[in-house]
């Protein structure tokens, strides 16, 4: 029986052709859905006792995973583009992402030609499994600050990788710890007693016989992480070198180059093309987290329309938790960042794929800009997508709590999203100088291109105020991003106008840094929303497709304006009055996707083997399923607890002589 049949009946557009919207194409709606319901059907990649397994037993099913993972590939001749969304389906961190989402791609953007030829083909075999070892014990963020050195033998035409200190031994690479048999290791360069900076080397660091690390190499697990299963499915690692010599060929070679006589070469590329694995990750990441963040939004959405408190009248049915304007408050701001961050991601695989076309035609221009906008964008979603899950996790109220729900595993697994590929607040602090210089060079002719072109309307937009009278004025596209773009350039400006105050242009970064961070996400928010809006000046062909998308879209602005009010008003583009019009707009839109909501969600297409949620499945038929897993869970195997006869039964039969006084 179909709990939510009622809530789908009340869908005002063609469910189908969102699925294709928010998959991107045809294609690969058709590509996800057959292949998730592949995964969801084999009983090989069940999930539902991760959370109760310990580590050795839960790394042990994932390594199980993973190599039958690779089997169906095999078996099934599945494309690239079907691997991946095969990895996705199976819902399961492992050393297998790192191999293909960082090892394979550090290669490709950083090696030689040769060096591709050589260890690719290898690598795409898995004839060798890789990991990126950047991170030390000492440094994470402060990339220039590696200890990690990889000293030139001239004599044998080696470098000699070392770990000098406790503190440079490297620390979190997932993948390392356990199964990776090389790595891309990050290390300090040196030639003849100078130092030319950190680059890339493939190093090997177990034998592909016997597993074992090679002579000079230390490497283990670093330990438990946060929540049950989780990332604990990752082997993160901990790696130290003992004077390991490798060929001087296996120094990444694209940006820089060793010669045979030990003279360091530097290509026309920019040095920072050292870190372009990391923009390529953070791209990713910012495509993942509409997944991440929808996944949560369809539990808290079907379990809202089911549950229901309050309210019965003449003995009528009670009031579904869904129908409160908090509850919506809370919730339909998520379900609109999911839509609005699935765009910005598509926006920015453009955008990356933009600039990686432009450098092989050795056209540098843009690569700050993708810097600054992979950066910013990886920082604003996932910080609201891990936000966003435990909200979801508090909006299913106590049963949210449960592992069955779900949400606490989602979260888990999420949360270090806004550390890993750079701290949130350190990126936030990349676009903010990058923001600071593109203010700096406004008067100097230089025109500001793509994502900082509004800057250039400057003058217009220090001066213009806000025409809106009515709550419905709200929902014209032009007067929404005047508005987001005034606040973002009279945040920079002000910000510039407090540096230039200070001799030393560094100290006054740090010194007026919190307010920077705040002028990054003004200008990252900004580019949210002008790309919702682009997605809707797009044909968007299905019944209420178009409308369902621009009220999810005026949600997600006026849900923003609302909650950074305070910058608004302090920029004096808006007056309360119209603050207050943009609210009551935001209620309007509300009551307008309500009766969608289920539906909007079940455009996601997510398998209940995906969802992995008693709260959120398709049918709704909640409670009888969460008692029968109470049921299920180890503690219930036996009626009385091992450990009562142990420590239970001697208290309840001590003879306490306190117990006469
Ligand atoms: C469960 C969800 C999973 C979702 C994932 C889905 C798919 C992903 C697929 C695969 C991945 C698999 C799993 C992902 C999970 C975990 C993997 C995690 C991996 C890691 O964490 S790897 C380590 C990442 N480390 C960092 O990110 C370190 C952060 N620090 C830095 O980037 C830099 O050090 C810094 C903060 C940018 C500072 O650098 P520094 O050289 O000191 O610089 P500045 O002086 O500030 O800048 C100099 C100059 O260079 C420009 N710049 C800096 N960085 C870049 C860059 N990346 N590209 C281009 N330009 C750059 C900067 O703007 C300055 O320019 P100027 O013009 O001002 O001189
Ligand atoms: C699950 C997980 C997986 C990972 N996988 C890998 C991997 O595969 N390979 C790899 O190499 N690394 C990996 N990492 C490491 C990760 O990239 C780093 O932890 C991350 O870049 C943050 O660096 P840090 O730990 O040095 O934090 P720190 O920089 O020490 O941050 C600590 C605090 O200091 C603040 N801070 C730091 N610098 C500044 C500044 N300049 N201004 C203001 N505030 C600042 C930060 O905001 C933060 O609040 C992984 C980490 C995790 C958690």
């Amino acid at each position: 029986m179909d709990y939510l049949a009622d809530e789908r009946k009340k869908a005002e557009f063609d469910v189908d052709e969102m699925k294709i919207v928010w998959a991107g194409s045809r294609h690969a709606f058709e590509v996800s859905d057959r292949i998730s319901k592949l995964v969801a059907n084999d009983p090989g990649f069940r999930k539902d006792t991760r959370t109760m397994l310990a580590r050795k037993e839960l790394f042990k099913n994932t390594l199980r995973k993973a190599a039958y993972a690779w089997k169906r590939i095999h078996d099934l001749h599945l494309s690239e583009e079907e691997a991946s969304r095969l990895r996705f389906y199976v819902d399961e961190p492992a050393y297998t992402d790192l191999h293909w989402g960082m090892f394979v791609p550090a290669i490709k953007g950083q090696g030689t030609d040769e060096q591709q030829k050589k260890w690719l083909p290898l690598a795409y075999k898995m004839q060798i499994i890789g990991c990126y070892a950047q991170t030390e014990l000492g440094h994470g963020s402060n990339v220039q600050g590696l200890e990690t050195t990889a000293t030139f033998d001239p004599q044998t035409d080696e470098f000699v990788i070392h770990s000098p200190t406790l503190t440079s031994s490297k620390w979190w690479p997932g993948g390392l710890g356990k199964v990776s048999t090389h790595g891309v290791v990050y290390a300090r360069l040196i030639i003849n007693g100078e130092e030319h900076g950190i680059h890339g080397f493939i190093v090997q660091l177990r034998s592909l016989e016997d597993h074992l690390p090679l002579p000079g190499v230390t490497v283990g697990d670093i330990g438990m992480k946060f929540g049950n299963g989780a990332y604990n499915t990752m082997d993160n690692g901990v790696l130290r070198f003992d004077h390991v010599r490798i060929p001087r060929n296996q120094m990444l070679m694209r940006v820089s180059q060793v010669t045979r006589d030990g003279k360091y070469k530097q290509s026309d590329v920019p040095r920072q093309l050292v870190y372009g694995t990391m923009v390529y990750v953070r791209q990713t990441i910012v495509a993942d987290a509409s997944c991440a963040l929808s996944r949560a939004v369809t539990i808290a959405t079907r379990y809202s329309a089911v549950r229901r408190q309050f309210g019965s009248q003449n003995g009528g049915p009670e009031t579904q938790v869904i129908d409160y304007k908090t509850q919506q408050n809370r919730l339909f701001p998520l379900l609109a960042s999911a839509y609005a961050f699935k765009f910005v991601g598509e926006w920015l695989t453009w955008l990356y794929n933009d600039v990686t076309q432009r450098l092989q035609a050795s056209d540098f221009s843009t690569l700050p800009e993708a810097h600054a906008c992979t950066a910013g964008l990886k920082s604003l979603t996932t910080t609201a997508t891990a936000d966003g899950i435990e909200e979801c996790r508090k909006l299913c109220g106590g049963h949210g709590y449960l592992c069955s729900s779900g949400l606490p595993e989602l979260f888990a697994v999420y949360v270090p999203a806004c550390t890993y590929e750079g701290d949130n607040t350190v990126l936030l602090l990349q676009v903010a100088r990058f923001l600071m210089k593109t203010v700096s060079q406004l008067g100097s002719g230089k025109k500001p291109l793509g994502t900082i072109s509004y800057m250039g309307k400057i003058e217009h937009l220090m001066q213009s105020r806000c025409t809106v009278q009515k709550a419905e004025d709200w929902l014209k596209p032009s007067q929404v991003l005047e508005a987001f773009e005034a606040r973002a350039v009279k945040m920079a400006v002000s910000c510039a106008k407090n540096l230039s105050k200070f001799t030393n242009p560094e100290e006054g970064f740090a010194e007026l840094s919190a307010d920077l961070v705040e002028a990054a996400v003004a200008h990252c928010q900004l580019i949210v929303v002008s790309k919702f809006i682009d997605k809707l000046q797009q044909d968007i062909p299905g019944k209420g497709v178009k409308q369902q998308l621009e009220a999810l879209c005026g949600i997600y602005y006026l849900y923003l304006l609302h909650k950074h009010q305070g910058d608004f008003l302090a920029t004096s583009y808006l007056t309360p009055k119209q603050a207050a019009l943009a609210n009551d707009q935001l209620r309007a839109l509300y009551t307008k996707v309500r009766p969608n909501a289920v539906a909007l969600v079940d455009s996601f297409n997510y398998t209940d083997h995906f969802l992995g949620s008693i709260l959120g499945c398709y049918d709704g038929n909640v409670y009888p399923k969460l008692y029968d897993a109470a049921w299920k869970d180890p503690l219930n195997d036996s009626v009385v607890p091992e450990g009562y006869h142990e420590y239970v039964r001697p208290l309840l039969k001590q003879q306490l002589h306190t117990a006469k006084l």
